[in-house]
């Protein structure tokens, strides 16, 4: 049964609905002419991805899994921060048992969005640093608004982009360009990604980017899902796969290495320097 149906596209918004606790963070729209979905990102102010983030945008991509949905559209409600990336002030001083929750649910949001059955556009229409352009990379086509920034900064702030995520940068913009980027943990404003192939078309408004994202797929109305879905999954499906087989030791790694002093010493100099927003003592 297609997602596009009434009936479905009803059991959708009880299903989200019922899901949230203090409102959804992640809204669901879906055009019923096109069947295709927009996943807008609510979380105020700048959709850091905190652990309830993380949680909705993953279940969000399952529902619509299930739903045979025939295309997403991911963008932000803000107009000026599409994501900001991991939420910094949940990475400080960390409760472990919940970064570590937060790690994994980062991969499986990853492992279903790089490896959804349907195609993905992000309309980028904000900044979108480290976990943001994570977010962006995992779709299969990025229009972005001029004026903003893009990229993973991770070595920035002092650590490394796992490796799934390095080679999700390399499939995108090739070995040389992401070997620059990312070892200067380099943000490239709206011109410069499009240059580099990080993004592959700017928009000078939302409502032109969300056409140009129509745009993109439609293009696909002709082809049959399965032979587009089972060319998707050959062309992702190692990466995937490389995430699956090491999930729980990177999820080890990573919670040792958050919680380190050293780690924690230089995320609180990054937030004091870098965020306006000071830290609760
Ligand atoms: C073997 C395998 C090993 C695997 C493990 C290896 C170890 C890996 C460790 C990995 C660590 C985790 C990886 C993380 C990737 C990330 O996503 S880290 C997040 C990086 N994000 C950033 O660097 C963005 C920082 N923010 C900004 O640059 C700017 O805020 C902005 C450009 C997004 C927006 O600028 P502007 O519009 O001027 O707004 P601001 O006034 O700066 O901010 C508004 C508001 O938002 C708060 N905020 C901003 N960013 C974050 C954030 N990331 N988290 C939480 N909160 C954020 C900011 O404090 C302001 O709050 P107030 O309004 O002042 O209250």
């Amino acid at each position: 049964m297609a997602f596009r149906t009434a009936r479905n596209l009803a059991y959708f918004s009880n299903y989200i609905r019922n899901y949230s606790t203090n409102g959804p963070l992640v809204n669901v729209t879906v055009n019923e002419k096109s069947g295709f979905a927009t996943a807008t990102l609510q979380r105020p102010s700048v959709n850091s991805l905190n652990l309830e983030l993380l949680t909705e945008i993953s279940h969000t991509l399952q529902q619509l899994e299930k739903n045979k949905c025939r295309g997403l559209i991911l963008t932000s409600a803000s107009n000026k921060v599409f994501s900001a990336g991991l939420d910094l002030f949940e990475l400080h001083k960390p409760n472990a048992d919940k970064i570590k929750q937060m790690w994994s649910t980062l991969q499986e949001v990853w492992i279903k969005l790089y490896g959804s059955s349907y195609p993905t556009v992000a309309v980028v229409n904000g900044h979108a640093p480290a976990g943001g352009c994570m977010l962006a990379l995992s779709c299969e086509y990025r229009v972005m608004l001029n004026n903003f920034i893009i990229g993973l900064n991770e070595a920035q702030i002092g650590f490394s982009a796992p490796m799934w995520l390095i080679d999700g940068m390399r499939n995108t913009i090739g070995s040389r360009q992401a070997e620059f980027a990312l070892t200067a943990g380099t943000l490239f404003k709206t011109e410069e990604a499009l240059k580099i192939g990080l993004v592959d078309e700017v928009a000078q408004s939302k409502e032109e980017a969300i056409e140009k994202a129509e745009k993109f797929l439609n293009k696909f109305a002709k082809i049959p899902p399965h032979a587009r879905s089972m060319t998707k999954a050959a062309l992702r499906g190692a990466n995937i796969q490389a995430l699956v087989r090491n999930k729980d030791e990177e999820v080890r790694s990573y919670v040792d290495f958050v919680t380190d002093s050293q780690f924690q010493d230089s995320l609180g100099e990054f937030i004091e320097l870098n965020l306006k927003q000071k830290l609760s003592k």
